[in-house]
Parts: C-alpha cells; sequence; structure tokens
C-alpha cells in the first residue's frame, strides 16, 4: 500500500508508477550520517558554536548520537553560555559537554570499537582523547574553523599517533561523487 503526503492511500495504477520510478537523488550513506549529525547539532542551545555528532558502526549501524550541552539536570539556562568573563567560572568553557563525549555516553552498543564519528566541528584535544579509548578507528568532520588554535593541534597529533585517520567530509563526497 502507498500512501501519499495527506495520509491517503493513493489508486494502484499511480502507486505502480510511483513505485518503479527510480530514484536517483538517495542520499550517500556518507552524507546521511553527516546530516544526523547535523540535526543533532541543531539542538543544542550553545548562542556562538553548535556540534553534533553520530558515530555508526562497521555494519553502518548508528550507535550514538550526540550534540553539545549542559550536563544532565543542571537545567537549561542555570549555566552560562558566555564566551569570555572576569572569571572563567562564568563562561560556559568549565560546564559544557561537548558533542562526541554525549554521543559516546548515548551509545546503544556494548561498545564502539571499529566505528567512525561523524562530527560537524573538528574534535578538541580532550574529545580525541575519548575517540582513541573508546576505540574508535575513523573521523569525518565538517568543520576545522578552529585548527590554529593548540587544543585541535594537539588533537591531531594524537588521532596521528594512535593511527586515526581523519577526512573532511567534503572532500569524502568528492571523492565517492
Ligand atoms: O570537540 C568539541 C569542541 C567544542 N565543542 C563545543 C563546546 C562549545 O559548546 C562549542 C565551542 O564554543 P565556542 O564559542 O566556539 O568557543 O563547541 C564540542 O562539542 N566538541
Ligand atoms: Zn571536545
Amino acid at each position: 500500500i502507498i500512501y501519499n503526503s495527506n495520509n491517503t492511500v493513493l489508486p494502484s495504477s499511480l502507486s505502480l508508477s510511483c513505485s518503479n520510478r527510480k530514484r536517483e537523488d538517495i542520499l550517500e550513506s556518507a552524507q546521511y550520517f553527516m546530516g544526523v549529525a547535523l540535526l543533532a547539532a541543531r539542538r543544542s542551545r550553545d548562542p556562538s558554536t553548535q556540534v553534533g555528532a553520530c558515530i555508526v558502526n562497521e555494519e553502518k549501524k548508528i550507535v550514538g548520537v550526540g550534540y553539545n550541552g549542559m550536563p544532565n539536570g543542571c537545567g537549561d539556562d542555570s549555566l552560562p553560555w558566555r564566551r569570555s568573563g572576569d572569571n572563567p567560572v562564568e563562561t560556559k568553557y568549565f560546564y559544557v559537554c561537548h558533542a562526541e563525549l554525549n554521543a559516546i555516553m548515548n551509545k546503544n552498543s556494548a561498545d564502539l570499537k571499529g566505528c567512525t564519528i561523524y562530527v560537524t566541528l573538528f574534535p578538541c584535544n580532550e574529545c580525541s582523547k575519548l575517540l582513541i579509548q573508546a576505540g574508535i578507528k575513523n573521523v569525518i568532520y565538517l568543520s576545522d574553523k578552529y585548527h590554529k588554535l593548540d587544543n585541535v593541534i594537539a588533537s591531531k597529533k594524537m588521532l596521528d599517533l594512535a593511527g586515526i585517520p581523519y577526512e573532511n567530509s567534503f572532500v569524502r563526497m568528492k571523492a565517492v561523487g
């Protein structure tokens, strides 16, 4: 049975021609997984940078999704979202849980060995430590806007030493076509 967008059943002749038509614009899997990461990022309350992460296992099944947000139970607006202040305790950086951390904590499988993470921002040094220790084997990222910051330089150093490749998703999609 085929339904149209109003949830009414289509006549059989129409449904036949619809179901026979080959769809040309299906999402390639890397686009799909980064799309899930981008959608997760839209849940973030961070006013300046919203990050989403989607962890995928070797069978290409999503096993964890997360976005940057304040720790559970801390309230949506009880902690500051400011980037700067006289005292670092008044900024977000001591509190916010990174998207990668949340994706790992949200995992629905026993472990993450051999998984790939799709993440909208290049992982910081703390997240790369988590990814390495969790057994993640690949990082696909979208933005590298903080590539000049020491934490990202350190992050890449650790990923390199651990033999974990990282790839920009635009480059990857071009290669896949
Ligand atoms: O690996 C990372 C690095 C950063 N984030 C989050 C943490 C913050 O909420 C923002 C960065 O804020 P800026 O205002 O751009 O400094 O991104 C993350 O989730 N994962
Ligand atoms: Zn991080």
